[in-house]
């Protein structure tokens, strides 16, 4: 299909702190927030009716009706859209494939509209905010408080999806406490090792209920730390991706050849 092509990065939380519930059940969250040069194509273009095709190598279980959050993007925009969407992120998996996605097409709309984005789009889901700004933040609120962090090095990973969907809601119901503590200070221009040390101290604290959900997730964390040069591994989100630091890109395309496991997605990326 020819259009307006779209690119929907890849998110990744670096930290993932939840700090309290609201009155309405969602919770409330410090996260560090970064963008992998990976990511789901897009192209779009104004039609009588909505229509969306899904291609692409991870398209498979991907809702294709009104249901899917593209659709539901143009319909908050209050746009006829005809689209084409490559999968190329797993989804259910801590990355917000989905919301990326959403974000893409909010942005796109907006820009041949005129029209403003409703809301940060947080009407479509709490991390549709963050990937509408779609580079390194701090994300707080439920996710629809968004502060860019303009001064984070370019950092080397990994990232492990062990083949898993893991439900965001069932992960957030099993966490043992919801009033933990916030995020340190992130020291101003920090390079990357002072960036491996402060992240060292922080936390994702959905980790412990996702490998409750599925133990596979304690599998990938280990085999990625296990790799040569890895820095730090964590999940990322709800899970059940996870992520290993590096301090260069050979060092990362390494450690994806040694995590080749059958049925494992896995990929060398680069967050900024
Ligand atoms: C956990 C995070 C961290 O960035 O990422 P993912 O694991 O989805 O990638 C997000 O907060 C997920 O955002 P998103 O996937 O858009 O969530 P939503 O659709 O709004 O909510 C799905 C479910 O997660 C729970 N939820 C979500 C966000 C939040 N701040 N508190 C919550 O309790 C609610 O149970 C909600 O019903
Ligand atoms: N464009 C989309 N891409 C992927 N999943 C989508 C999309 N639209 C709706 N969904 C639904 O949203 C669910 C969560 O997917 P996703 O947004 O990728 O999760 P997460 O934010 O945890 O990575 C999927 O199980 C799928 O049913």
């Amino acid at each position: 299909m020819t259009g307006t092509e779209v690119f929907a990065s890849a998110k990744i939380n670096l930290t993932l702190h939840v700090t309290g519930q609201r009155a309405d059940g969602y919770h409330l969250l410090d996260s560090l927030v970064v963008f992998a040069d990976i990511g789901d194509r897009l192209w779009l273009r104004m039609a009588q009716e909505p229509d969306l095709s899904v291609t692409g190598p991870m398209a498979a279980g991907v809702p294709t009706g009104p249901e899917n959050l593209v659709l539901r993007a143009a319909a908050l925009m209050g746009a006829q859209a005809e689209i084409q969407l490559e999968k190329h992120l797993p989804s259910a998996a801590g990355i917000g494939g989905g919301s990326s996605d959403a974000a893409a097409v909010l942005r796109a709309l907006s820009g041949m509209t005129g029209r403003p984005v409703p809301d940060q789009g947080l009407a479509l889901g709490a991390d549709v905010p963050v990937c509408l700004l779609a580079q390194a933040a701090m994300m707080r609120g439920i996710g629809e408080q968004v502060e860019a962090v303009t001064d984070l090095p370019e950092i080397a990973a990994v990232l492990v999806n062990p083949g898993v969907e893991v439900p965001t809601g069932a992960v957030f119901k099993g966490l043992a406490r919801k009033d933990n503590p916030p995020m340190t200070q992130l020291p101003v221009g920090v390079d990357l090792p002072g960036l491996v040390t402060w992240l060292a101290q922080q936390r994702n604290d959905l980790e412990a209920p996702a490998r409750a959900v599925q133990p596979v997730i304690g599998t990938a964390l280990d085999a990625i730390a296990a790799q040569a040069g890895c820095l730090l591994a964590r999940m990322s989100g709800s899970g059940a991706t996870c992520f290993g630091l590096f301090a260069d890109a050979e060092q990362a395309q390494q450690a994806a050849a040694g995590l080749n496991r059958p049925g494992w997605w896995v990929r060398a990326v680069a967050l900024r």
